[in-house]
């Protein structure tokens, strides 16, 4: 054996060993989930990652390697996240709830911490049409623009592990329903007619909402849709005065309860 074929065999060993290695570090992600379901401990912990973190950068503060260990630990953490989400979810979930209720707030952060991707399903269709939501409704009228959330929503079906935020107004018809009910569960986030005017009172990309920002019009819309939004809905989670990392919780936490 030369002497470069030997150094390739050590490098090869060497591969071997991260791989074996990285194994033993995603079954342990699992087996944290596990624990902390049976414990019913919280589920995310973002501050859990920032001490690992912070751990790792003692670990290899004098390392020759500092700044490509950590780019690799960038990736490693990633994909863990992506194993929990996995172990998690198999299905995608989709928020719905009416304007302002935070479903595209808070499937960023979803989308972020379980490193799925996230869909919004309002901005493909402005993609897709080339124009605004006001736009649409004003060239179209608003059942072309109905019919572009379900022919999206059919799309969508197809891949999994998805965090979907939907348009407020894409539970409101039982066809789309159906649809998410595929393969998805369905998410309600709900707010209080004063926390939802407090929200979208400065925004004015809601056609719907134009001219009506006050509390009675959006209390009567909320009441003339929360049938629909709650014979959808899986699980319903109040957002008023909570911050975004303690709605994803519940929601994992809901939905990980009724999966059991
Ligand atoms: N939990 C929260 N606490 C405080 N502010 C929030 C919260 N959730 C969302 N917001 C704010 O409320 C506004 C509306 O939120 P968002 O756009 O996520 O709602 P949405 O449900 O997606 O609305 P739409 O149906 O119109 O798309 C945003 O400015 C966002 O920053
Ligand atoms: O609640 C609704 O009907 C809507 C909500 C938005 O997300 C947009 O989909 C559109 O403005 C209609
Ligand atoms: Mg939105």
């Amino acid at each position: 054996m030369s002497q470069l074929e030997e150094i390739r065999e050590r490098l090869d060993l060497c591969d071997k060993k991260i791989v074996s290695v990285l194994e033993e570090r995603m079954d342990i992600i699992k087996e944290i989930m596990v624990y902390k379901k049976e414990n019913g401990l919280p589920i995310l912990q973002p501050e859990q990652e920032k001490r690992q973190r912070k751990m790792l950068l003692t670990h290899v503060d004098e390392n020759t390697y500092k700044d490509e260990i950590l780019d690799i630990f960038t990736y490693i953490v990633e994909n863990s996240r992506r194993i929990q989400a996995k172990t998690l979810f198999t299905h995608n979930i989709l928020l719905i709830g009416f304007m302002g209720a935070g479903k595209s707030t808070v499937s960023t952060y979803l989308s972020k911490i379980l490193a799925s991707p996230q869909v919004e399903m309002d901005e493909e269709i402005v993609k897709k049409e080339g124009m605004s939501i006001n736009k649409i409704f004003e060239e179209y009228g608003e059942t072309y623009f109905r019919n572009c959330e379900t022919n999206l929503l059919i799309e969508l079906q197809k891949k999994n592990n998805q965090i979907i935020s939907c348009g407020g107004g894409v539970a409101l018809r039982d066809e789309n329903v159906a649809e998410m009910k595929k393969n998805g569960k369905v998410v309600l986030l709900t707010a209080s007619p004063e926390v939802i005017l407090e929200r979208v009172k400065d925004n004015d990309d809601r056609p719907l909402l134009r001219g009506n920002k006050n509390t009675e019009f959006i209390s009567n819309m909320m009441e003339q849709r929360r049938p629909k939004y709650e014979a959808a809905a899986d699980v319903v989670v109040n957002t008023d005065y909570k911050t975004v990392e303690e709605i994803a919780e519940e929601i994992v936490v809901k939905l990980t309860r009724d999966a059991d």
